[in-house]
């Protein structure tokens, strides 16, 4: 019953929707009482033989006016209840995905994407069942259980009432007892259900690999054995199930022996008519339901709130980077200027003694390029994503125009940058949409001209359907290079003051690079652009180059002074003019 005062705030928000579907589901259950106490009637009238035809018709009219008026009422508290419990989804999903939308890196580092959608679905489901079914069955069954009681003393005999329900205080400590385990079966066997789409998803995201290392075998195994597990977990929660409803149906049973002989009893010694006990054995018919009941309530109930306490437990994960410390007078113009980076040290949250970032001290003047190499490992994500605020604690200052990136609304920030990312994402629609996904208003000659920028433009003409033709799943049906041109189009078309490529151009050929850099050095005159490369020619033009190793720059000027230098990057520099020139 907790689960009720956990939905509290939603009940209290649909009040009116619940209040006349519950008004509607008890008068439901009241005229439900109607046609055995006329069944009763008929058979006291048969058994005296003072029936006319008149009265038989009436009875008959009675119990055909009640059919129709128990429809109606079925259908409209079906209506407001059901409809409340479609409301309750909508919000709970729509709440779990503005959470999903605000949290960041930390949180998709700690929860895999199966756990999220199971959370997103079975637990929403099952939270959505309290509202529908747990109130529908909560108030049927006790207005209808209530109610044939009453109906039972008032129409029949209270003795027969009291000896008849003796069983019931079994029924009600079965359910008690059963209730306790149900909810931690529950627990479990919804984390197993999030294991299992973890599972899932990952196999099917890695189904290349998985082939091409012909681990499909051994992939299949392993799944075999989490379904294994998830069954056994599954079985705790049938088992409870299926201690119960066995002692629903004795109860029920034991309740019809006592009623045919106690009841027996009274009608021999004329204390019951023959029409009483046959309305109080329908009455009987009528309490099979809210007996039943209390166990389906039950496992509804917990079912609803171990999955109600999952998603809690996720929508009360705090975001770690937010506004808090924000300026929210600053406007976009005032962070136009230089991009300054003091960072003495930063060291990422789950590994907090090993700094990857230290002392690293640059300015870019707007209008300039910064090239960041190094070896792979060497800390040039991490200079980016420091920028893109996925980390706000380090020992240091990184700023735009004097200001302190992390006093700068997020959304000010991040509408300033455009960010390629070295596993670029696309959505499983046309290019043209995947193009326009930054900046969803712009034309389709716009569109045009950031993809022949990227270098893209001819490939789309190839395509069935031009700028139309759909991508697949993460563009599935484009080539690397391909994917990747794209995602460089989607950031030119937003022509943000900072653009940010990283190791962006590793799937396209020499000239393809070449092309997409003239085009770069002609659109991003007057603004900031950082390229992280492995491949030197990427960024041989670019103002300020760093070499990065182990978190540190270890040289930094420009390619003819690095050239000069003679250290890392000139001895680099000339391993790849060879291997160009093979
Ligand atoms: N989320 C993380 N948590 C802990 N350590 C991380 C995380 N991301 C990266 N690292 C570590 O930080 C170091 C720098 O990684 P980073 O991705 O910045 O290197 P990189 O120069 O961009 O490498 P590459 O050229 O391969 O892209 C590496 O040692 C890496 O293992």
């Amino acid at each position: 019953m907790n689960i009720f005062s956990k939905l509290g705030w939603f009940f209290k928000k649909e009040k009116k929707r619940y209040i006349l579907g519950i008004t509607l589901l008890a008068l439901t259950s009241f005229a439900n009482l109607v046609p055995p106490r006329v069944l009763g009637l008929m058979a006291d009238q048969l058994d005296t033989g003072h029936i006319s035809w008149g009265q038989y018709v009436l009875l008959i009219l009675a119990v055909i006016a009640s059919a129709i008026v128990l429809y109606i009422l079925r259908y409209f508290w079906r209506k407001q209840i059901w409809g409340g419990a479609a409301e309750l989804e909508r919000q709970l999903r729509s709440k779990l995905f503005r959470h999903f939308m605000v949290m960041d890196r930390t949180f998709y580092q700690r929860h895999r994407t199966g756990d999220l959608m199971a959370h997103a679905t079975n637990d929403v489901s099952a939270v959505q069942n309290v509202a529908g079914d747990g109130i529908m069955t909560s108030v049927d069954s006790l207005v209808m259980g209530l109610s044939t009681i009453i109906a039972m003393i008032i129409f029949a005999d209270w003795r027969l009432t009291l000896v008849s329900l003796l069983p019931l205080p079994f029924l009600a400590w079965g359910a008690n007892k059963v209730g306790i385990r149900l909810y931690d079966a529950f627990d479990e066997s919804q984390a197993a259900f999030s294991r299992l789409n973890n599972k899932t998803q990952e196999s099917v995201s890695g189904i290349k690999v998985i082939k091409t290392f012909g681990q499909g075998k051994e992939d299949t195994k392993a799944f075999d054995g989490m379904i294994d597990d998830t069954i056994k977990i599954n079985k705790k929660v049938f088992k409870w199930d299926a201690l119960f409803d066995p002692l629903g149906t004795m109860i029920v049973g034991l309740t019809y022996t006592i009623t045919i002989i106690y009841g027996g009893l009274l009608v021999t010694k004329k204390i019951l008519s023959i029409g009483q006990l046959v309305s109080f054995i329908a009455y009987i018919g009528n309490m099979v339901w809210p007996m039943f009941a209390i166990g389906y309530l039950f496992n509804i109930l917990e079912r609803g709130s171990a999955s109600y306490d999952r998603i809690q437990d996720l929508l009360d994960e705090k975001p770690q980077i937010t506004d808090k410390y924000a300026d929210e007078n600053l406007k976009p113009v005032d962070i136009q200027g230089d991009l300054k980076y003091q960072i003495k040290s930063f060291a990422y949250p789950d590994e907090k003694n090993i700094p990857v970032l230290k002392n690293i001290n640059f300015t870019l003047k707007p209008g300039q390029t910064l090239g960041l190499v190094g070896k792979v490992g060497s800390g040039k994500t991490t200079i980016i994503q420091l920028l893109l605020r996925e980390f706000d604690k380090y020992d240091g200052e990184i700023s735009l125009n004097g200001h302190d990136i992390r006093k700068i609304p997020l959304n000010i920030l991040l509408r300033q940058i455009s960010y390629v990312p070295q596993n670029n994402y696309l959505f499983s629609t046309s290019i043209q949409k995947n193009i326009s996904f930054s900046k969803t208003d712009a034309s389709q000659n716009q569109i045009i001209a950031a993809a022949k920028k990227s270098d893209l433009h001819n490939d789309v003409l190839q395509m069935p359907k031009g700028y139309r033709t759909l991508v697949g799943e993460n563009g599935v049906s484009l080539s690397g290079g391909q994917k990747q041109r794209m995602s460089i189009a989607r950031a030119l078309l937003k022509q943000s003051q900072i653009l940010i490529l990283d190791d962006a151009l590793s799937a396209v050929d020499a000239k393809t690079e070449t092309e997409i850099l003239k085009s770069l050095r002609r659109e991003r005159q007057g603004k900031t652009t950082m390229i992280a490369a492995h491949r030197l020619t990427s960024v041989m033009n670019a103002d300020l180059i760093l070499v990065l190793k182990n978190g540190q720059i270890v040289e930094r000027g420009t390619h003819k002074q690095l050239l000069a230098n003679n250290g890392w990057y000139a001895d680099m520099w000339r391993k790849q003019e060879l291997e160009e020139s093979r």
